[in-house]
């Protein structure tokens, strides 16, 4: 037999730094004339499924498949086999599931040299994927052309552009990838020893911009730019060589990688469920507005179909003006204006914005949220987003549901003057820090001198310095929240409970004395619904005011929906 010939699928690594997978595919010391395919292994659920048929289709063709993991710290499947099958909940089960498995291994160097694929020939038939539903149309200004050819539009296997892609609009986010910057940002990283080594998550602040104060790291790990051993390793040696005043999980850097690991190996454990509520046996069921419709899976299952009920159109108007940054709370306005620019805020931004939709304030659906992260975040992870989402709303893995985030006083805590309010709200630039975080309590004056005027709902144009009043009395709504929480912990049923699958989840919860549910059911029908998938044009008058004033944001399918929601 001749030498192998490898395919090496770059899929969540790229990068050629400590990948177990590329090291695999060299080591077979390849020819190009394929007889294996060599990729990192991914526990999520959807790609568990495409591997599946890709590995089948690829043994029927007599082609050997090779996947390392080396997206974890640990491999997450044997980390649930060291649990009992069972998903992690805690950073502690983790550790103690991880230490059963062994040492986190030590990274692998970069190799030295890539073969060269010399002549590949591809002349062989092209088959089309289907490309439809296209979510991203409505995005697009022009046609995909990705598969125009096999080898790529410019037939040479290069990855594609945003242009290639249909997309003209600039990025918006001033965050760049690759493997170099990403070793880059490390170098840089652990140059200030101290603060590597005593890194305290929560001491760090949420307001902080120009530097942050975390490692935005995030984004390499999950497009694989940065191994997670590499970082883990740096941060676990650089702890022993400073020793005394080190931090340790979980609030160091290494604790953090820990959370990371503990998602994914609770998604691994738990597979599609993980990321909704319906079939999650380790989700409470909550009856929150705007809930998921369940479609059927091709084998017979529930999951959520990206679509959703609108029970309450007032919730349903808070859920836009949540995602717009308009809710006339300053601070989450500031937040969620972050996010939807430059793809990335604090994890205590997400903690604040997260709880403000769910327990802490409007008592929408965490899967709402989630879906809102999916769409915008750089380091969109299922198995990171949809855990904190469970976390933060008190699903799963944290119960204190009557501690709520303040829009004001946290906010106040970290930044008392209001520097991140005025870098993203710009319409309140000007307003004195008295009134920055409340600035409905401002005196006509005060509001006068800034250049404010506090009218309206924030979704229309309005006059320049127009700002919204907040959408709802924080206070009561924290209240009502809480209350219906206690209940909702009373009754105490979960995912994969029928009730909560047949819709008789409701009498229960009446006759507990349940309110927030009013008008629950109203549209199930179909009535009232919002079908989000859809990319209809509509000719809403009086367009949308963009969020970021001077800042130019394309305008996306929330905000046809924010004017049809209007209309
Ligand atoms: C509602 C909500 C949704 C989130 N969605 C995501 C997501 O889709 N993808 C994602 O990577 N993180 C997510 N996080 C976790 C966390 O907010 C981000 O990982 C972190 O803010 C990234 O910034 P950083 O790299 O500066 O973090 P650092 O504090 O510097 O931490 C270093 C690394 O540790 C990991 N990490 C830290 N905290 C967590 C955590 N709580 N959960 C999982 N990993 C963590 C990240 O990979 C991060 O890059 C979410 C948090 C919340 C509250």
């Amino acid at each position: 037999m001749g030498k192998p010939r490898v395919i090496y699928w770059f899929r969540t690594d790229l990068r050629l730094h400590d990948s177990p997978a590329l090291r695999a595919a060299l080591d077979l010391d390849p020819t190009w004339d394929v007889t294996h395919l060599v990729f990192e292994k991914d526990t999520d659920a959807y790609a568990r499924e495409r591997d599946r048929v890709v590995i089948a289709l690829a043994e029927k063709a007599g082609i050997q498949v090779v996947s390392r993991y080396g997206r974890t710290l640990w491999d997450s499947d044997e980390v649930v086999a060291k649990h009992g099958g069972k998903p992690t909940m805690s950073i502690t089960q983790l550790q103690a599931a991880g230490k059963k498995v062994g040492e986190i291994p030590r990274p692998i160097p970069a190799p030295d040299y890539l073969p060269d694929p010399g002549d590949m020939p591809i002349d062989f038939e092209q088959r089309k994927p289907e490309t439809e539903p296209d979510i991203n149309a409505p995005l697009r200004d022009d046609v995909e052309d990705t598969y125009s050819h096999i080898a790529g539009p410019q037939g040479d296997f290069a990855i594609a552009t945003l242009d290639e892609l249909g997309f003209s609009a600039a990025p918006t986010t001033p965050h760049r990838g690759g493997e170099t910057n990403a070793l880059k940002q490390l170098e840089g990283l652990f140059s200030d020893e101290k603060y590597a080594a005593t890194f305290q998550k929560p001491k760090t602040s949420p307001a902080a911009f120009q530097p942050q104060s975390t490692t935005l790291l995030s984004p390499m790990l999950h497009f694989g730019a940065l191994s997670p051993r590499l970082f883990y390793w740096k941060a676990q040696d650089l702890v022993e060589k400073y020793g005394k005043g080190a931090s340790t999980p979980p609030e160091s850097l290494t604790g953090q990688l820990l959370f990371r690991d503990m998602y994914f190996a609770a998604y691994a454990a738990i597979g599609s469920p993980f990321v909704q509520t319906i079939n999650n046996a380790y989700c409470r069921f909550i009856p929150w507005h705007l809930p998921s419709k369940i479609g059927e899976t091709e084998t017979g299952g529930n999951a959520i179909s990206g679509e959703y009920h609108v029970d309450s159109p007032q919730a349903e108007e808070w859920f836009v003006r949540w995602k717009m940054g308009v809710t006339g709370f300053p601070f989450v306005d500031a937040m969620m204006r972050q996010l939807r620019i430059e793809g990335w805020i604090h994890h205590l931004g997400r903690h604040m914005v997260a709880c403000f939709l769910t327990r802490g304030g409007c008592y929408v659906h965490w899967e709402r949220g989630a879906d809102v992260f999916e769409e915008w975040l750089i380091d969109h992870e299922p198995a990171s987003n949809a855990g904190n989402w469970q976390w933060m709303s008190c699903t799963a893995f944290y119960s204190q549901y009557y501690r709520c985030y303040s829009p004001i006083a946290f906010g106040q805590k970290w930044d008392k003057k209001g520097e991140f309010i005025r870098k993203w709200v710009p319409e309140l630039k000007n307003l004195d820090e008295k009134f920055i975080y409340e600035p409905w309590k401002a005196s006509k004056a005060a509001l006068d001198e800034a250049g404010v005027i506090i009218e309206g709902d924030g979704l229309h144009e309005g006059t320049e310095g127009t700002y919204p009043a907040p959408m709802f009395d924080f206070g009561q709504r924290r209240s009502a929240c809480i209350a219906a929480m206690k209940r909702a912990y009373s009754i105490g049923i979960y995912g994969n409970n029928d009730k909560a699958k047949d819709g008789t989840w409701k009498r229960l919860f009446e006759e507990a004395g349940e309110t927030e549910m009013e008008g629950f059911g109203g549209s199930s029908s179909g009535k009232g619904q919002i079908d989000q998938a859809s990319n209809q044009d509509e000719s809403g008058k009086g367009g949308l005011k963009h969020a970021n004033q001077g800042i130019a944001v394309k305008e996306g399918p929330m905000d046809k929906f924010a004017k049809r929601l209007k209309k």
